[in-house]
């Protein structure tokens, strides 16, 4: 016998048995239910003086039965139940009674549209146990944002025959519809966008282009764009449930297979959101954790990438498996190394350790290759500046190699070095570092310092920035803040303004001035000789730093 769910403790044997035993029962598909299950269900819920929820799949079986309070019932995990392709109905239709004579609820419409259920009805009862009314709503795929249910005027017990197939399935043909518009590329993560902030619009906006550029660049489409902006942020749920159930009625109708929050979710925003949704929550950081994993090359990136992505997730982690398994996806099913399904806290702590020990390991042999390349006393020019501002092109560009250059986010992750002889023979090495990003993961952030590391050696910085870029100016900031907490910023920089070519020439000249910069355009190696003298300029007269 299957086990009932929910709110089972103090109850007596013989009503555990009853609720067991409706497990056998089945409803005739075209039935909402029928008027004896009902019936047993209401005179049930009436003794124990608690709610009872069915969840009931499309062939009329029970394959749910739940114990609530007297108020509520809580849905179990259904994420597991059945493999929906986004933007489907889960297959199950959710009947449970209500002891205090209401129509549906706010948290019962949650669910519908969290949980993706075919019909959410509630059964009121009558002072003898007997089912009085029913309330039932569905989601309305072409409604509005602001009626994205239908909520049916209450049935009697005898009206059960509501021709539910039908019902269902005309409202999985509208979603099919509207489905159909954005199903272009399948295979893809399709993303749902959203900003929950107190910043000014302006500044959230940009955020969130931002935030399009990394999911893109993670390979991933981008359905909608959401923003709400708040007074104030709610440390426990960050959304409001109202808010919460229009997204998840949005993403339903777009197909969305994930929703990416612009902010950082700290561990009770996420799980309460995981807990009320079937559907794949990531936040700003897990995408960035997500997209450095995919970009790792070294056995040093790697480690640091998955140690990263594990103490994001550790306080994230729910009791529940199949949430983990949820959370631990990440985009495109990349989360952190091969720990997907069964993995728990302590599975994790393990890989911390073991990760860590690693991570030292490969740390003690760079350090001991450092101080080789040290003794040969070689300046050392690093290029730095933000996520794909031309850093790794213009260290081809110079040096006539080839590092991966890519129009994507986060190209290079690990540092690569190369050597350069300036015109006047001055040789120097030269090397590439991860891109900057605002908000960089903290632990990230830490695991990257060791990248990071080696421009403490580094004796000119050159600072690329991409002048096409809309919010370069943010950019640079960005970059500086970085600078400042790795303490950076006595070493002698030089401000390298790129992808000239993308900007009107009238524009150039003032950022010049203003920025104190050097123009370029990474790709064309002629424009690099004015830096080149400045660089190797720089380089020969120590004294003048
Ligand atoms: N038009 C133009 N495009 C450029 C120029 N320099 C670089 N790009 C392009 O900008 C994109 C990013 O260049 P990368 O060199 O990979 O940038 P990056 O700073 O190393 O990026 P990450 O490693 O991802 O942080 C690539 O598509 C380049 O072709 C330039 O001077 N002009
Ligand atoms: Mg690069």
């Amino acid at each position: 016998m299957k086990r009932v769910f929910g709110n089972t403790s103090g109850l007596k044997a013989n009503h555990i048995r009853r609720l067991e035993n409706l497990y056998r029962r089945r409803v005739s598909p075209e039935f909402l239910i029928s008027y004896e299950l009902a019936r047993d269900v209401t005179r049930l819920s009436h003794e124990i003086r608690r709610q009872i929820g069915l969840l009931i799949d499309r062939m009329g079986k029970i394959a749910y039965v739940i114990a609530g309070d007297h108020q509520r019932i809580v849905i179990p995990d259904i994420s597991q139940y059945r493999a929906t392709t986004p933007g489907r109905l889960k297959g199950l239709r959710c009947l449970h009674t209500h002891l205090n004579n209401e129509p549906l609820t706010g948290d019962d419409l949650t669910d519908l549209a969290f949980l993706r259920l075919d019909i959410m009805a509630a059964v009121t009862i009558t002072g003898e146990g007997l089912p009085h009314q029913i309330h039932m709503g569905h989601i309305l795929p072409g409604g509005s944002q602001n009626t994205p249910y239908e909520i049916l005027p209450p049935l009697s017990p005898n009206q059960l025959d509501i021709g539910c197939l039908e019902l269902i399935q005309a409202i999985e043909d509208e979603l099919a519809q509207l489905r159909a518009l954005y199903d272009a590329d399948t295979g893809k993560e399709r993303a749902l966008l959203v900003s929950v902030t107190t910043a000014p619009r302006r500044i959230a906006m940009e955020s969130l282009a931002e935030l399009e550029e990394l999911v893109l660049s993670g390979g991933i489409t981008v359905v909608e764009t959401v923003l709400q902006q708040r007074k104030a942020v709610d440390s426990r749920f960050l959304i409001g449930r109202g808010k919460l159930q229009e997204l998840a009625i949005l993403a339903l109708r777009k197909g969305a297979t994930v929703i990416v929050f612009d902010q950082e979710l700290n561990p009770s925003q996420m799980r309460s959101i995981t807990d009320q949704t079937d559907m794949k929550i990531i936040d700003r950081t897990q995408l960035i954790l997500d997209i450095f994993a995919q970009r790792a090359q070294t056995r040093e990136g790697k480690l640091q990438v998955e140690l990263a992505q594990l103490k994001y997730l550790l306080p994230r982690l729910i009791t529940k498996n199949t949430a983990m398994s949820r959370l631990t996806g990440g985009i495109g099913g990349r989360g952190p190394g091969e720990t997907k399904l069964e993995i728990n806290r302590r599975r994790v702590r393990d890989r911390i350790t073991r990760l860590t020990k690693a991570l030292s390991l490969v740390r003690k042999q760079r350090k001991q290759q450092k101080t080789r390349r040290d003794k040969k006393g070689l300046p050392v020019i690093s290029i730095i500046g933000y996520t794909n501002a031309g850093k790794s092109t213009l260290l081809n560009t110079l040096t006539k190699s080839s590092v991966l250059a890519e129009s994507r986010l986060f190209a290079t992750l690990d540092p690569s070095s190369r050597r350069l002889r300036f015109p006047r023979d001055t040789e120097v090495i030269i090397t590439d570092t991860v891109g900057f990003i605002k908000d960089l993961p903290k632990d990230l952030m830490v695991a990257f310092r060791a990248t990071l590391e080696e421009l403490e050696s580094a004796d000119l910085l050159l600072h690329v920035v991409d002048i096409s870029n809309p919010r370069f100016e943010a950019q640079i900031r960005s970059v500086e803040r970085i600078l400042t907490d790795l303490d950076l910023n006595d070493i002698p920089g030089i401000c390298v303004l790129n992808k000239q070519d993308l900007v009107e020439k009238e524009a150039i000249a003032p950022l010049i001035r203003s920025l104190d910069g050097i123009a370029i355009s990474a790709k064309d190696r002629s424009t690099l000789i004015p830096l080149i003298e400045k660089m190797e300029g720089m380089i020969q007269r120590p004294d003048q730093r």
